[in-house]
């Protein structure tokens, strides 16, 4: 099997190291030639992932080389939400009757269209599926054990879990492909509530309370998106909890800099996810009270005011 993974980033180097185990050739697609060059010369990433040994079969390649996409039996997308539907769109003919995987945990605004519908109306294919999970790239390049759930028709488990088979990778499954995204989606904006919160948290006890009140609005929007049986699955709990309590979160970083009335440079280019995707999930949830979804909402909205909407919330769990 070949395979192709698009984004030549954090995560796509990561995954396309997992593939490099059962791949003949693992193609890493990248935007910038000067990432092509050193990869293939040096076989590191040095960018984002600094002193990992690339393994040979990993070939960085330019985005126009569409005839790779051709070559390849299934194409992972690991490019940040905002970039996916004009790189879909650019490689439209090349990706069409492709199976594809998405590895975004990201969601489309206005549209409120997770990542493997975008691909679908890009490029036609009826073949698109969805990994998740609590999966830090720079832990997952190493080989250290991390859990992925599969996200694709029962059909498909078996071969997407040879790709998949590497040292230290644990699988679950699902057929709820969307549900597997919105899992991603959902657990990035409530680590967010974690980071902004931790100023406030006065011990453990607070800590898992808060957790908790988290877990329980988590579950009411998992439920009302048709996913509420994901829960226990990798890119369940298991994803919201690593992301919400780990300092390599950025996603709990913008919180902790919200919490503290810091903001993000204008022109950061870090990728995090929920800066997108907290509209799109109050949208969809706009008739539920959720106190912990309205704190991340009001505070992004509006942050000086961030000390105003944690005792508005605080008020709101009292009699929660
Ligand atoms: N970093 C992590 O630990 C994990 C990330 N993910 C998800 O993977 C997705 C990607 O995230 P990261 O890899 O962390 O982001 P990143 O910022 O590390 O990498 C994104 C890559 O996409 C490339 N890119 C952006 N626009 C492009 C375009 N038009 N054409 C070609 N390449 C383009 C960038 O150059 C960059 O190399 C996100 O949705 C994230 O939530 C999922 C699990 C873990
Ligand atoms: O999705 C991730 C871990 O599973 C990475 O989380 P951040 O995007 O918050 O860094």
């Amino acid at each position: 099997m070949k395979t192709a993974v698009i984004g030549a980033g954090s995560f796509g180097t990561a995954i396309s190291q997992i593939l490099a185990d059962n791949s003949e050739e693992v193609y890493l697609f990248a935007r910038r030639p000067e990432v092509v060059e050193s990869i293939n010369r040096d076989h590191e990433n040095r960018a984002y992932h600094p002193g990992v040994k690339l393994k040979g079969n990993i070939k960085a390649v330019h985005m126009e080389r569409k005839d790779l996409i051709e070559e390849s039996d299934y194409i992972f997308m690991a490019v940040p939400s905002g970039n996916l539907r004009e790189i879909t769109r650019s490689m439209r003919d090349a990706l069409k009757n492709k199976k594809m995987i998405s590895c975004i945990k990201g969601i489309e605004h206005p549209s409120l269209k997770p990542m493997s519908m975008v691909m679908k109306e890009e490029t036609g294919s009826e073949t698109v599926f969805s990994i998740s999970g609590p999966n830090f790239a720079d832990e997952l390049i190493r080989g250290m054990t991390s859990g992925i759930t599969i996200g694709a028709p029962a059909s498909y488990h078996d071969e997407i879990t040879e790709l998949l088979r590497s040292a230290g990778v644990l699988l679950d499954y699902s057929e709820n492909i969307q549900g597997v995204e919105f899992c991603g989606i959902l657990k990035n904006v409530y680590a967010v509530a974690m980071g902004i919160l931790d100023g406030q948290i006065t011990g453990e006890n607070h800590r898992y309370a808060i957790l908790t009140i988290c877990f329980r609005e988590m579950i009411r929007i998992l439920d009302r998106m048709g996913c509420g049986e994901l829960y226990d699955k990798f890119c369940g709990f298991g994803d919201f909890l690593l992301t919400a309590s780990t300092d390599k979160s950025r996603n709990r970083t913008l919180g902790l800099m919200l919490g503290k009335k810091m903001r993000l440079s204008e022109d950061s280019t870090i990728t995090i996810e929920s800066l997108r995707s907290i509209k799109a999930i109050r949208e969809l949830t706009d008739d539920l009270e959720l106190p912990v979804l309205e704190l991340v909402h009001r505070t992004m909205d509006d942050p000086e005011n961030v000390n105003i909407h944690i005792r508005d919330f605080q008020k709101a769990i009292a009699v929660y």
